[in-house]
């Protein structure tokens, strides 16, 4: 492979076309007409540079679940899909509650080489909700751990959850909620509402997230501690941030891809066929449409802060049963942009922000975020706004298929993609 790559005609997050020139793992120089002797030429035609996507929400599966997903074929539907680094929850098996965990998915990150995978710690031993685990010990790691989440699991007791916000301010850590007052969503299976009477299936109200995310930008506030929300998914949840934000509570949010495209009404019969298709059910749930405005409209205005997948792949045998019995989780990494892109348009500095520059910033990612400019590693991606693909799930990289999107035309394809000068993606394929 090249050492340096000259990239022709392209634009910087919707800027004039302009010259990329990539050498020793840095943006060498940008301009026009550029000329380099000895570099691989890319044909930047009609393209987008945009600084490498970061995931602040992933499932990789690895260790415990690896028929599922790994490590490294998760790093592949990332690099595919635009990504330079992916945050790896915690609910793996073992749990990644302990040093040893953490850093055992850490060096596999680096063994796979396709993006910067960041191990985020769970909050609590086991995920059980009862007592800390080791923070301090994931944090002083070699996957320098700093955010933490016990993701799948909602931090229920409030005093744990005050002490975790209180104990990871020693070292700029943030805990990242999952929203969810376990008493309110007994038995739930579907969004709360018109469409869950008609269904006959037991609602999971929204109100369940609200009165979490209200308590605990309180505690945060209260102790002095960053917060961070994850999938915020109702109109509600939105107010309560706002609010949140203009007290000046150190608190940020994401927004999954299907929560600004898709709703409940999906699960009634979705465009592949008829009602209970469990490739709908996902926690939180699939909203209403009103919920789906407000969350776009909250994304556009910085309420909410950052686009995360949730990338939740599930193996066969726990999708492709009766809805009841189905896992909730859908697969996002190599669809998220083309989502944003049709639920946002070609604002690119937008995209950039909310899928680049911020959650690399709440994830503490100091080598990710940036435009590509000189001097700046050469952490970028090239997007075809033009092509539009229609999703395939065989053609996928992930070892599972339960994409809500199959059939689906959207636009948009990731045409190459580059960790610290090497390309992970080039012509549209992984290089390894
Ligand atoms: N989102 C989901 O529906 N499932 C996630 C867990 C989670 O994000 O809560 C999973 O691990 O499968
Ligand atoms: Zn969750
Ligand atoms: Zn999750």
């Amino acid at each position: 492979m090249s050492d340096s790559y000259l990239i022709k005609g392209v634009s910087v997050v919707g800027g004039k076309p302009t010259d990329l020139l990539v050498r020793d793992g840095v943006v060498a120089e940008v301009g026009p007409g550029l000329r380099a002797a000895g570099a691989a030429v890319v044909d930047g035609d009609g393209l987008v540079a945009l600084p490498g996507l970061v995931d602040l929400h992933t499932h990789l599966r690895e260790p415990g679940r690896e028929d599922a997903e790994t490590v490294e074929s998760g790093s592949r539907a990332a690099a595919l899909g635009g990504y330079t680094a992916v945050c790896a929850m915690a609910n793996t098996s073992p749990v990644a509650d302990t040093a040893g965990v953490v850093e055992q998915v850490w060096r596999l990150g680096r063994e796979a080489g396709l993006v910067d995978v960041q191990p985020i710690g769970a909050v609590t031993v086991g995920l059980a909700g009862e007592h800390l685990a080791e923070l301090g010990a994931m944090a002083d790691s070699t996957a320098t751990v700093r955010m933490f989440s016990d993701d799948g699991h909602c931090v229920a007791d409030p005093r744990l959850m005050r002490r975790a916000l209180e104990y990871v301010k020693a070292f700029g850590g943030v805990i990242a909620q999952h929203a969810e007052e376990p008493r309110l969503t007994e038995g739930a299976q579907m969004h709360e509402g018109e469409v869950s009477t008609r269904l006959g299936l037991t609602g999971w109200p929204a109100v369940a997230e609200e009165a979490i995310i209200a308590r605990d930008v309180l505690l945060a506030e209260h102790v002095g501690s960053r917060l961070h929300v994850c999938h915020t998914s109702t109109a509600g949840s939105v107010a309560v941030l706002r609010h949140a934000k203009a007290r000046g509570v150190a608190v940020t949010a994401e927004v999954t891809p299907h929560h600004l495209l898709l709703t409940d009404e999906l699960v009634g019969g979705g465009p592949a066929g008829g009602p209970y298709d469990p490739v709908y059910k996902v926690n939180p749930p699939l909203r209403t449409a009103a919920d789906v405005a407000a969350l776009r409209a909250a994304l556009a205005e910085g309420v909410i802060d950052a686009v995360a997948t949730d990338h939740a792949p599930h193996a066969v045998e726990d999708k492709e049963c009766e809805w009841a019995y189905a896992r909730p989780g859908m697969l996002g990494l190599e669809t998220a942009l083309s989502v944003v892109l049709d639920v946002l348009g070609p604002e690119w500095d937008l995209i950039a922000e909310r899928m680049s520059r911020t959650p690399a910033r709440i994830a503490g990612l100091a080598e990710h975020g940036h435009d590509p400019a000189p001097g700046r590693p050469a952490t970028f991606t090239l997007v075809d706004p033009a092509a539009r693909r229609r999703v395939e799930p065989s053609e996928l990289a992930s070892r599972s298929r339960n994409t809500p999107y199959a059939g689906l035309e959207l636009p948009g394809r990731i045409v190459a993609t580059f960790l610290r000068g090497e390309p992970t993606v080039l012509d549209g394929k992984a290089v390894r």
